[in-house]
């Protein structure tokens, strides 16, 4: 009998943070493919449209005017997908299948700058500390109201990712639940803080730092990963290197350190098929109630749709809803991959 190649023969892998499985057939990564090929944008965008509903100056659809701003700006959604209004709610004592609540929240829009065609890997790292202070100040402010329990940072960007708008921004969403996936990794990485009175991000970054197979970019103060368990095919992970629990928690010199790696993944993100690289980017970091959650480490999620060149993306369809996440190409070979590609955007060279 063969003995296990993890490199050749199909596995799954496990994720501890949220205690699920990955498919990974390393075997099939070189079909052919004769689906559906996303289209590409390739007309430059202009630093300004009229048309934009964030661009400075200009009337977004409730009739309100955007400031003639000059760094970030913040607004509340104008489309929230929660309200801070009370409801009130008596919770069904009896246990039925029809589990409902009320959520209570704020949402807010955070334009990363005045201009409407400058992504991330394009911006200066003193753009990009603006942007990391604009989410420290939102974290602190949003997490402070008293209904508030947990804020996710997160940006969706490229049309493919449903991003409804070109200009470069993110959105945060502050709610008084924990939402599910939050929730599950709280529950892993509390039951392993309890266990091991260590820390699992701490304990796994250690590892990974020492096995130099999926590691993408490292510097002072953070590293950008391919996990081990990771699912889309380029999907990739920040993780501060010091016990960090929540982003006001950062130094000055993290703040720049984790603008610098900011812009580096993103650049690498750009120069794989010289495109304006799609993803949906998020922070997870601990909830605001109040509590120390020595549990918590930060990181941030990078899932890219794109599987082989700017038009191909990975499904998670059929088998990927009904069974569990599947992919072809290896995290190691896709961290390989990230690691060797230019550090200068291919639009500078
Ligand atoms: O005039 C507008 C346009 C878009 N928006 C909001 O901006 C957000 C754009 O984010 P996405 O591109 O990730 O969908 C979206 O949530 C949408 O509701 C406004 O609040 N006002």
């Amino acid at each position: 009998m063969k003995k296990f190649d993890i490199h050749e023969d199909p596995h799954r892998r496990f994720n501890p943070l949220i205690n699920e499985w990955v498919l990974v057939s390393p075997h099939r990564a070189t079909r052919p493919w004769q689906g559906q090929n996303e289209k590409i944008h390739t007309d430059a965008l202009p630093e300004y449209d009229p048309t934009c509903y964030l661009c400075p100056g200009n009337v977004r659809a409730n009739g309100e005017s955007n400031p003639k701003y000059e760094s970030c700006f913040v607004f509340e959604n104008d489309f929230s997908a929660v309200k801070q209004e009370p409801i009130f709610f008596e919770e069904d004592s009896k246990p039925t299948f029809f589990k409902a609540k009320p959520e209570r929240g704020i949402a807010r829009v955070v334009c990363f700058s005045p201009r409407h065609d400058l992504t991330l890997p394009e911006m200066e790292i003193s753009s990009i500390e603006t942007i990391i202070i604009t989410w420290q100040k939102e974290y602190t402010d949003l997490g402070s109201v008293d209904y508030i329990n947990h804020v996710q940072i997160f940006e969706n960007k490229g049309s493919v990712m449903g991003c409804s708008n070109p200009h470069p921004h993110g959105q945060i969403w502050a709610q008084s639940s924990l939402p599910t996936q939050v929730e599950k990794t709280q529950n892993s990485l509390k039951a392993y803080y309890d266990k091991n009175q260590s820390n699992l991000l701490i304990d796994y970054l250690q590892e990974e730092l020492k096995l130099k197979e999926r590691i993408v970019i490292e510097n002072e103060h953070f590293v950008a990963l391919v996990p081990f368990w990771a699912i889309w095919p380029f999907e990739t992970m920040i993780i501060s290197k010091r016990h960090i629990t929540k982003i006001t928690a950062f130094t000055d010199e993290e703040v720049t350190a984790y603008a610098s790696i900011l812009k580096q993944l993103t650049i690498k993100y750009d120069n794989l098929f010289e495109t304006s690289f799609p993803y949906s980017s998020g922070i997870h970091q601990a909830p605001t109630d109040g509590e120390l959650h020595p549990e918590w480490q930060f990181h941030m999620h990078f899932y890219p749709p794109l599987l082989r060149s700017a038009s191909v993306k990975k499904f998670m369809v059929g088998y990927e809803m009904m069974g569990e996440a599947q992919r072809d190409i290896t995290p190691e070979k896709s961290a390989t991959v990230l690691k060797a590609l230019p550090e200068v955007h291919y639009k500078n060279k």
